[in-house]
């Protein structure tokens, strides 16, 4: 049985008093009212990723992910955070492949093989976002597009690793727009990337592999997007910086 995953990407937000309260806050409601085996992961920025880790460890429905990695293992990367410092903290999950930073920080789906190669290695499981622009929509290339994000950072991987890294679908024109894709929009990209999947890797390789969805999520929209087959979860942006909409959204699914 696939993973049900909830996860908070927090991007540039919370200092650190700030990310301890909302993690506090998040791990306590959890603890109290979710009583479905989702996961929930959250991901508080570099300054605050020791911190919160120690917060919530031994919780067992909480995980602790970080935001980025390099895509390299050392060296002279100023300002960088390698694979290696996040494991040595307890970091479960990274998020990679964000459009914000394939957009403001040019990551290419190269780097992001290469990023999944390490995280692997080190026992940490990818958060590997794709997703069209509205452009790209409108052209009717989405689909195209999203599969090749896929085929061109993820499809060098064995079956085993590649059913340990989690997608989550994000179209970049849903992001923080209050503009939610509709749960047949989603589902038919959802359901695609797993038709992706699937041909190479497999029907119940495929069946195997979290797809999550992000852009706009909030506890209105989570439970219909939610209930559709192929959406395995959420990643969540603003609404993620609330406690209480947070929790809402991962009790989204039902019980
Ligand atoms: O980018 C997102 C999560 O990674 C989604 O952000 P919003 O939920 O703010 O639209």
């Amino acid at each position: 049985m696939r993973q049900k995953i909830v996860a908070g990407n927090w991007k540039m937000n919370k200092t650190l008093d700030e990310a301890l309260a909302l993690a506090s806050e998040v791990s306590n409601m959890v603890k109290d009212e979710v009583n479905t085996d989702v996961q929930v992961i959250l991901a508080p920025s570099f300054i605050s990723l020791t911190a919160v880790g120690k917060l919530i460890e031994g919780q067992k429905r909480l995980a602790l992910a970080a935001q980025n990695c390099h895509h390299k293992t050392s060296g002279a990367y100023t300002g960088e955070v390698s694979v290696d410092m996040l494991k040595s903290i307890g970091v479960s999950f990274v998020i990679i492949g964000h459009s914000e930073r394939r957009m403001y920080f040019n990551e290419t789906n190269e780097q992001l093989a290469e990023k999944t190669n390490l995280l692997l290695q080190n026992n940490i499981r990818p958060i590997f976002c794709c997703g069209e622009s509205l452009e790209q929509r409108e052209k009717g290339i989405h689909i195209d597009f999203v599969k090749q994000q896929l085929t061109e950072s993820l499809f060098h991987l064995d079956t085993n690793q590649l059913q340990k890294v989690v997608i989550a679908y994000e179209p970049i024109w849903a992001i923080g727009t209050g503009k939610t894709a509709s749960t047949e929009q989603a589902q038919e990209m959802h359901e695609v990337i797993r038709k992706h999947i699937a041909s190479k890797y497999g029907e119940a390789a495929a069946a195997e592999v979290s797809i999550l969805y992000g852009g706009s999520c909030n506890p209105t929209n989570a439970p219909e997007l939610f209930a559709c087959k192929d959406v395995d979860g959420g990643l969540i942006g603003g609404a993620s910086l609330k406690s209480r909409d947070f929790v809402s959204i991962v009790k989204s699914f039902s019980e």
